[in-house]
């Protein structure tokens, strides 16, 4: 339904969106990975007809937005990073207020209004001013917003960003519901890995403007699939320790999520002992070691040099 062809995007001398390429099936959610100023943004903005790109072109149902952009305007629910809500209003009358800017019927709207509440699990607050809300139940409204007009296919950009995780469930259940009750396809960025796990059957990695690795959840794992990984903790967490690890033949990469560790060696590789002998001489204490494939995260880390997070 949706394909982003050769885009590139420069701002003055800036390469923000360099070359990508990506599609959407009907029906499908995909993830959009990558860490700050990868360029996801910059890609949105032009998908969504917010933006012009320098090069390159989107069609949605093969039909170029540069040409018309209506088409994607019609289709499309754009959930932005910031919220854009009155906040003097309550929650009824800001979807009643944005109904009315899509153009939705009088006689439709409160039979809307009460649908896109329902999704949202705001019914209960809807007479509310939003000025009252938390920074989630905000998230969640501007999710609702986006839903008024029924669009086939709906962008969100960091929807979960900072918010509690109550807030965060219902939004990622929200996502799940309207993808298998509806159909929608769903075009989802995150800085949170298992988010983009649980709901998404393809991904994109974007870094420096550019994709470099996509596909399914294995498909991206199996860029790792020689290695394994190693987990391990210990009870104090010591510079020694570390630096003696990274210096263990056949150790590709060590990094560090305090209190674990991850070692990601060649699948074959036997470090095991190579580890315990070291803790000993660093007088560290293992806790606990785990052997895993590589996670996606690791994929990541592995590609881009930075975790996901920074
Ligand atoms: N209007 C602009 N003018 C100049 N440079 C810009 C503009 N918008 C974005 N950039 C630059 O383009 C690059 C990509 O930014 P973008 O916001 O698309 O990244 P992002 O992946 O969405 O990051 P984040 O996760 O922080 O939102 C960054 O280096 C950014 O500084």
């Amino acid at each position: 339904m949706l394909e982003v062809v050769e885009l590139t995007k420069t701002f003055k001398n800036k390469k923000a969106v360099d070359g990508i390429n990506l599609y959407l099936e009907r029906g499908e959610t995909v993830g959009l990975l990558g860490p700050n100023g990868a360029g996801k943004s910059t890609a949105i903005s032009i998908i969504s007809s917010l933006i012009k790109p320098t090069s390159g072109d989107v069609r949605v149902q093969n039909k170029s937005i540069l040409k018309s952009p209506e088409t994607i305007r019609n289709i499309l629910g754009i959930v932005p990073q910031e919220i854009a809500l009155y906040l003097e209003l309550t929650a009824r009358e800001n979807l009643e207020f944005f109904g009315r800017i899509h153009r939705i019927q009088k006689k439709d709207l409160k039979k809307k209004v009460d649908e896109v509440l329902e999704l949202i699990g705001l019914e209960d607050r809807q007479k509310d001013l939003v000025k009252t809300f938390s920074g989630g139940m905000k998230r969640r409204l501007n999710i609702g917003v986006a839903l008024l007009h029924e669009p086939e296919l709906i962008i969100m950009d960091e929807p979960t960003v900072g918010i509690d995780p109550q807030s965060r469930n219902y939004i990622l259940e929200t996502v799940k519901r309207l993808n298998t009750e509806k159909n929608m396809t769903v075009l989802y960025t995150s800085h949170y890995m298992e988010e983009v796990e649980y709901l998404c059957n393809r991904i994109y990695i974007m870094d420096h403007g550019e994709i470099i690795a996509s596909g399914t959840k294995d498909e991206i794992k199996s860029i790792l699939s020689s290695e394994q990984s190693i987990s391990i903790k210990v009870d104090m967490l010591k510079g020694e320790f570390i630096e003696a690890l990274e210096a263990v033949p056949n150790v590709k990469r060590v990094s560090v999520h305090d209190p674990a560790i991850t070692v990601i060696v060649p699948k074959q590789v036997y470090i095991l002992k190579d580890i315990f002998k070291i803790a000993e001489d660093t007088n560290t204490q293992i806790t606990a070691t785990n052997i895993e494939t590589p996670s996606i995260e690791d994929v990541f880390l592995h590609l881009t040099g930075r975790q996901l997070r920074n």
